[in-house]
């Protein structure tokens, strides 16, 4: 058993592993946010992103799949359909592909999820078959990069909104609405975590689940820097800038 120290001094052990290694530090994000990424690497960065969204369901039902206990099952399926939502209104993948429309590309092209980046899929998958292998508490412990998400899609809207031409209320729905439903999903994940992780193994664990969820995170922006930024190498079967893209909307390069 933990005492509430040793409680509070694992939170916090929690929270310095997103101070050191969240993806909010990635070059790429500093010049997304920044308004200093060109249109195509807006874009890249939509066809990769967008199969990271498109796993996240599969990887909470893979999640739900392994749990026994109905309390459990009933706080995590919101998950689901925050992503895939209803039949006729969608969720936080609909809203993704028309945040992939205003940047000029076709919702179709990114939904195939042709030319994502080869590091991207082995990363994203890393994480799915992460979820559907590890301890539960393992599985728990990897979601709670939400903790940090709040602060980076704030800084993310107003970035974009700031420096990009396409970007409006329409175009960024998907993080608005993610702020509203990150810090519920992390409220239970994180007091799941603290409850569960009642031994110095398991707390060790918990934290190595975390700092896996990072890497995730940072490794799916490295590839994006290195295909479309520098040195710009766009690995075989990697987006080539040109293909899916909307006919009109594909004119307007600016960036600014
Ligand atoms: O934009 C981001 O930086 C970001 C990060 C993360 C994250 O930390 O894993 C998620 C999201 N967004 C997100 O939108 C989302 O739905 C989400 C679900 C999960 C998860 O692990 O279950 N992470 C994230």
């Amino acid at each position: 058993m933990t005492t509430a120290a040793d409680r509070r001094a694992f939170h916090a052990r929690l929270l310095d592993i997103g101070k050191e290694r969240y993806h909010d530090k990635h070059p790429f994000h500093v010049m997304l946010h920044g308004g200093r990424c060109t249109m195509t690497q807006v874009r890249a960065w939509v066809i990769n992103r967008y199969y990271y969204q498109s796993r996240i369901p599969m990887k909470d039902a893979a999640f739900l799949s392994r749990c026994d206990d109905p309390d459990l099952r009933r706080s995590w399926r919101s998950r689901i359909e925050d992503h895939d939502g209803g039949i006729d209104e969608g969720g936080g993948i609909r809203r993704w592909l028309r945040l992939a429309e205003a940047v000029g590309l076709d919702p179709d092209y990114v939904a195939s999820t042709r030319g994502v980046l080869p590091s991207t899929r082995f990363a994203v998958d890393a994480y799915v078959s992460f979820v559907r292998q590890q301890p539960l508490l393992e599985a728990v412990a990897s979601s709670l990069t939400e903790l940090f998400a709040p602060k980076i899609h704030s800084e993310r809207i107003a970035g974009l909104l700031e420096h990009y031409a396409f970007a409006d209320h329409e175009a960024l729905a998907y993080f608005r609405q993610r702020l509203a439903e990150a810090p519920r999903d992390v409220e239970f994940g994180l007091a799941y975590v603290l409850d569960h992780a009642d031994t110095r193994e398991k707390q060790d664990a918990a934290a190595a689940a975390l700092t896996f969820k990072t890497d995730v995170l940072w490794s799916q922006l490295d590839s994006l820097y290195s295909a479309y930024v520098a040195p710009g190498r766009i690995p075989p079967g990697g987006w080539d800038g040109r293909e899916g893209l909307l006919g009109e909307r594909a004119s307007t390069e600016a960036a600014e």
